[in-house]
């Protein structure tokens, strides 16, 4: 850790401003509302939803008719305000959701579930205090340990209502993450197919892929 002029640095603990348990049993997810998304790869139509357990807005972005009965392009993303709106290099996810975007867009059709799982379920200010203990030389599955956490706080239940709200009940997942389409299949969602969404390495981020590959079982 390192330390401040005065010695006064503590060792961060975990930020409690809301629950980062993900709640067990069906998901209750309500539809808020939708409109038009024109976006620099395409105009898609973004919906609304509202999960009162946690309070928390989830949103789906979809492109064409995703209600065919035809398997859909699809990407579950975990939000992450540092790598997706800040252009962070300590993780992958921002070019991960331009990569999806830009796939729907080439595709004609798709969806993409915006779920608000700030830094795997633990949220931002937890994701900062784990980042500091990164900084110190923890990885990153150490460092939600040391927060008294689970290396990875997330489940997918909250997926369900969504999808079966835009009538999508099978998808070709693009993911790195085999829980994600084990979820999915747990679910009753059918996964027709995987896509890697493998983004180019970077000296920031490097330590955390392999991690992921090694501890969290991402293929890469
Ligand atoms: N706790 C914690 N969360 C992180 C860290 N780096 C990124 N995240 C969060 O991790 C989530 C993304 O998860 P990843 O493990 O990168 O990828 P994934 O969603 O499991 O898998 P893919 O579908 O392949 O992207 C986002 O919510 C990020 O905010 C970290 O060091 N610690
Ligand atoms: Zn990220």
């Amino acid at each position: 850790m390192p330390s401040n002029k005065n010695n006064t640095e503590l060792v961060p603990t975990a930020h409690s401003a809301f629950t980062v348990t993900a709640p067990t049993g069906p998901a209750k997810v309500e539809y808020i509302s939708s409109c038009e998304l024109p976006t620099t790869f395409a105009t898609f139509q973004l919906h609304a939803f509202f999960e009162a357990a946690t309070g928390k807005e989830h949103l789906a972005l979809t492109l064409g008719d995703v209600a065919d009965g035809q398997p859909v392009l699809a990407r579950l993303h975990s939000e992450c305000l540092t790598g997706d709106a800040l252009f962070s290099q300590r993780c992958d996810c921002g070019a991960q959701l331009e990569t999806a975007m830009q796939k729907i867009a080439k595709e004609g059709r798709g969806v993409l579930l915006y779920l608000r799982q700030e830094g795997r379920g633990i949220g931002l200010l937890n994701k900062i205090h784990a980042y500091r203990l990164q900084d110190a030389g923890a990885d990153t599955v150490e460092a939600n340990q040391a927060l008294g956490f689970a290396p990875d706080q997330r489940n997918y239940r909250i997926c369900l209502p969504m999808l079966q709200h835009l009538k999508i009940s099978s998808v070709k997942l693009m993911s790195n993450n085999p829980r994600k389409a084990a979820a999915l299949t747990d679910l009753g969602i059918k996964v027709t197919e995987h896509i890697p969404l493998i983004i180019k390495k970077n000296p920031h981020n490097e330590r955390y892929l392999l991690t992921k590959a090694s501890k969290l079982g991402h293929k890469f």
